[in-house]
């Protein structure tokens, strides 16, 4: 019998609960109960988050309004969380994922399988390592991605969307995540190319920043569908750079060229991207995403820095001037309109590539 634990239950975190929990109820070969580990805190009533999801059924702080399925268990002891199952869903914002992995070093089950469904990657001296890559080495399992167009909230409203799962060889491993996922307004496919599955979720969040800044700026849809464009080109030739096995057809996926439209459209990274511009750079993001975001985390501005350290340490950083512009806007080097000043700039043997 497969035993699921959800490791984080921020806004995607406690949608992919939902989803889950609706599934485990119904399939035999799972146990119903979903066990959802809870990043403790404590609420202005003075409450534990925890005891509140737990009385409610209801995230009340990163999906206030929705009732999680009455199979959902959530469990701020991590070890406690973790010890039963064979299936791990990890789904904390990227830069938690190390320090959540160092502890739970020796105390997951020798026969777990992984998923990750968090989007961006880790940075060290060594070099960058995608999230699938730090779990399955800090916890010695096969990890699996799954990403795609996916804002949380419109999931959590059951309107239809697709998702990809990216596996590495295990295709049997991967039809579980499948049918763990799947619903009728949720439709997963998969594809053998984990990397380019999650370069696209890490990427896209540096574009989104992109898209932000233009709306901020308050120009119209064709510049937004520039940035869009030489945003994806840019997301395929890093990825490939860093991953030479990436398939180009996998930016056709959910994950890929679906999930670059619907956060450049919808998300949270180009909502405080737009209010950033909108104060002309005057208010960092760390202070607009805290005022903003009540508790969630941005990807994108933190990605973009990531990346920005890899194309200097590889000396690429002239063939990404979309990536460099943004990490430089949203350090505060440049000014917010430089967005689409960086265009002037590039190199005309680069420009051509693009
Ligand atoms: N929200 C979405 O629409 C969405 C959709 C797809 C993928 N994702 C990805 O899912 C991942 C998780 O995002 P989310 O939206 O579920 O989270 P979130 O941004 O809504 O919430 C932040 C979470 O981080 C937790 N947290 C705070 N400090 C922590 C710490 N020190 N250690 C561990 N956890 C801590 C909080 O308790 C909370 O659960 C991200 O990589 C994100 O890009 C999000
Ligand atoms: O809200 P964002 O910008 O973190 O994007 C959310 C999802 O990744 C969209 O698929």
């Amino acid at each position: 019998m497969n035993n699921v634990t959800i490791v984080g239950s921020g806004n995607w975190g406690s949608v992919a609960a939902k989803l889950i929990a609706s599934n485990t109820i119904n399939l035999r070969s799972f146990n119903d109960e979903v066990r959802m580990w809870v990043y403790e805190e404590t609420l202005p009533s003075g409450e534990k988050l925890s005891d509140v999801i737990n009385q409610t059924n209801e995230n009340v702080k990163y999906l206030p309004g929705v009732k999680l399925g009455k199979n959902v268990v959530a469990d701020p002891d991590l070890m406690n969380a973790v010890k039963n199952a064979n299936l791990l869903v990890f789904v904390t914002p990227h830069q938690f994922m190390e320090g959540v992995c160092k502890r739970l070093v020796g105390k997951i089950r020798k026969d777990a399988e992984g998923i990750s469904l968090v989007k961006g990657m880790e940075v060290k001296r060594e070099g960058p390592s995608l999230i699938s890559t730090l779990i399955s080495n800090q916890l010695g399992i096969n990890c699996s991605v799954l990403m795609g167009a996916n804002i949380a909230d419109e999931i959590a409203k059951e309107e239809f969307s697709e998702a990809t799962v990216g596996y590495r060889r295990d295709k049997a491993a991967a039809e579980r995540w499948v049918q763990l996922f799947n619903t009728p307004y949720f439709s997963v496919t998969s594809v053998q190319d984990v990397e380019g599955v999650e370069m696209c979720g890490t990427l896209k969040n540096i574009v989104a920043v992109a898209a932000g800044l233009i709306d901020g700026l308050k120009m119209g849809n064709n510049t937004k569908a520039a940035i869009m464009r030489i945003g994806l080109k840019e997301m395929l030739a890093f990825s490939k750079l860093l991953f030479p096995s990436v398939k180009d057809s996998t930016l056709f996926e959910s994950c890929g060229v679906a999930d670059l439209i619907t956060t450049c459209l919808g998300g949270r990274n180009r909502k405080v991207a737009e209010a950033f511009a909108l104060n002309g750079g005057k208010r960092s993001f760390d202070e607009l995403e805290e005022q903003m975001l009540k508790g969630q985390k941005l990807q994108g501005v933190l990605t973009a820095k990531e990346v920005h350290e890899v194309m200097v340490t590889r000396g690429w950083v002239d063939m990404f001037p979309l990536f460099k512009a943004v990490y430089e806007i949203s350090s505060g080097f440049l000014p917010p309109t430089a967005i689409v000043e960086f265009n002037n700039n590039i190199p005309h043997h680069i420009k051509n590539k693009l």
